[in-house]
């Protein structure tokens, strides 16, 4: 076995703590208020989560792009009064300028369709996986940042695009296990809200005002919503209207008030129609109440909720035919979603659906002597060649050491390079699964 070097194998190399001097100062270990670290376990179920979102994505043949995470603040600034701006992460950068962490991505996804302009042929299907950022007065304890996975179509003006949309997002819930049991979209379009506007002559200038506070409509008392709504200038009359039109969750009796002739009904019933092609009808439901918080939806928009009501909403998204013109370029029809990674973990642990994801390698590689680590470097390295994981023991350790690794690693395979062995051109293989053992040429070794 190999020579001890005296660590006994326990923390082996565990440092005493430096002595704290004048130049060495004892620093926070734990991350910023309201972010995480992801040590490898948790790692792994995000890199389990985000492989399931690129494999969705995949399937549905959209392309991945990428943007900074610091962006001009000027990027995120409306004034319709969201709480996204009221908690936006900004300030000034060296050079004076106005930057903030990214609090969603659609934004930097028109900045960079706008940028590349007519050398894009549309339509786009664009997806993102990035950190988003909010400071939030920490009195609530909620994190500052989360990922998001984001999925946007850019050039379709048919509702065909939302529908595709939501199928993406039944497929990936499908592939984690989760079904319409589970949870459902509710859908709605902001066209309902700009006919009921428009009927009581409400300025065009305010909806977006109007849909941010509607939106608010489950989070604050009812009295509160109509103050607001006057205070933007809503008059009493609309706000009945619409407070009233907004408890419908019946297309019909939607249809009854607005008529057939407005796209709001229209644009609903072909999403519910296509629903039934794309197969799941079961997962979405009309739902007058969902405006959504960002100002900038124009049509269809959706949210996915679980069905126990103990969870905040999964996923939301829908049309936005007007953000490119607010930063100066062209219209152009679009629609997408965000998905977080925070919420989605929360209803998988409530379902037992979250996977095991241990941590595997193939092959754990050591020298039983201590002039047989070059030896053991070379053995590793022809494993890793073809295409094989090695967990090369990098210093001289008692067996018992290495055993007790090989099983915290999970590896599946222990090669020890020992003297004679080594000398007649041969490894020590042991199958840890079955404490299986035998001796392998090399240049036979796969
Ligand atoms: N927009 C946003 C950003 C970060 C978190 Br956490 N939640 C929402």
């Amino acid at each position: 076995s190999p020579s001890d070097n005296g660590s006994g194998g326990g923390r082996s190399g565990a440092l005493s703590p430096a002595p704290i001097t004048e130049d060495v100062q004892k620093i926070e270990v734990n991350p910023p208020k309201g972010t995480r670290d992801f040590p490898p376990e948790d790692m792994r179920l995000r890199n389990w989560l985000f492989n399931n979102f690129r494999e969705v994505s995949r399937l549905y043949g959209f392309e991945e792009v990428d943007f900074p995470v610091l962006e001009s603040e000027a990027l995120f600034i409306r004034k319709a009064g969201e709480e996204i701006r009221d908690q936006l992460y900004c300030f000034e950068d060296r050079g004076n300028r106005r930057v903030a962490l990214r609090p969603e991505l659609t934004p930097s996804l028109a900045r960079l369709v706008i940028q590349k302009g007519k050398s894009l042929s549309l339509p786009l299907k664009w997806f993102t996986i990035g950190q988003c950022w909010r400071y939030e007065r920490m009195t609530r304890g909620r994190r500052r940042e989360h990922y998001q996975w984001n999925m946007d179509i850019i050039g379709v003006d048919d509702v065909t695009a939302e529908a595709e949309l939501l199928s993406s997002i039944v497929t990936f819930f499908k592939r984690l296990g989760i079904t319409a049991a589970d949870v459902g979209f509710k859908v709605s379009s902001r066209k309902v809200l700009q006919e009921v506007l428009k009927c009581y002559s409400i300025p065009e200038s305010l909806f977006g005002k109007v849909c941010i506070i509607i939106d608010k409509i489950e989070k604050i008392p009812v009295e509160d919503i109509k103050k607001e709504l006057i205070s933007v200038g809503v008059t009493k009359e609309a706000i009945e209207e619409l407070l009233q039109v907004l408890s419908m969750k019946s297309l019909t009796k939607l249809e009854e008030i607005l008529g057939d002739a407005g796209e709001a009904v229209a644009d609903l019933r072909q999403l519910f129609s296509l629903a039934e092609k794309f197969g799941y009808s079961d997962w979405i439901q009309f739902d007058a109440s969902i405006v959504r918080g960002l100002a900038y939806y124009t049509g269809i928009v959706f949210e996915g909720f679980d069905r126990k009501g103990k969870l905040r909403a999964v996923c939301g998204g829908g049309r936005y035919d007007r953000l490119f013109s607010t930063f100066g370029a062209d219209d152009v029809p679009a629609c997408g979603f965000g998905f977080g990674d925070a919420v989605i973990v929360e209803l998988l642990k409530e379902k037992g659906l979250i996977p095991e994801l241990g941590m595997q390698v193939e092959n754990i590689v050591c020298a039983l002597d201590l002039d047989l680590q070059g030896a053991a470097a070379m053995v590793a390295t022809i494993l890793r060649e073809k295409g094989l994981s090695v967990d090369l023991v990098l210093e001289s350790k008692p067996l018992k050491w290495v055993f007790k690794r090989a099983v915290r690693i999970n590896a599946e395979r222990l090669i020890l390079v020992g003297k004679s062995e080594w000398q007649r051109g041969m490894v020590g293989v042991k199958i840890l699964s079955t404490g299986e053992q035998y001796e392998v040429k090399l240049d036979e070794l796969k």
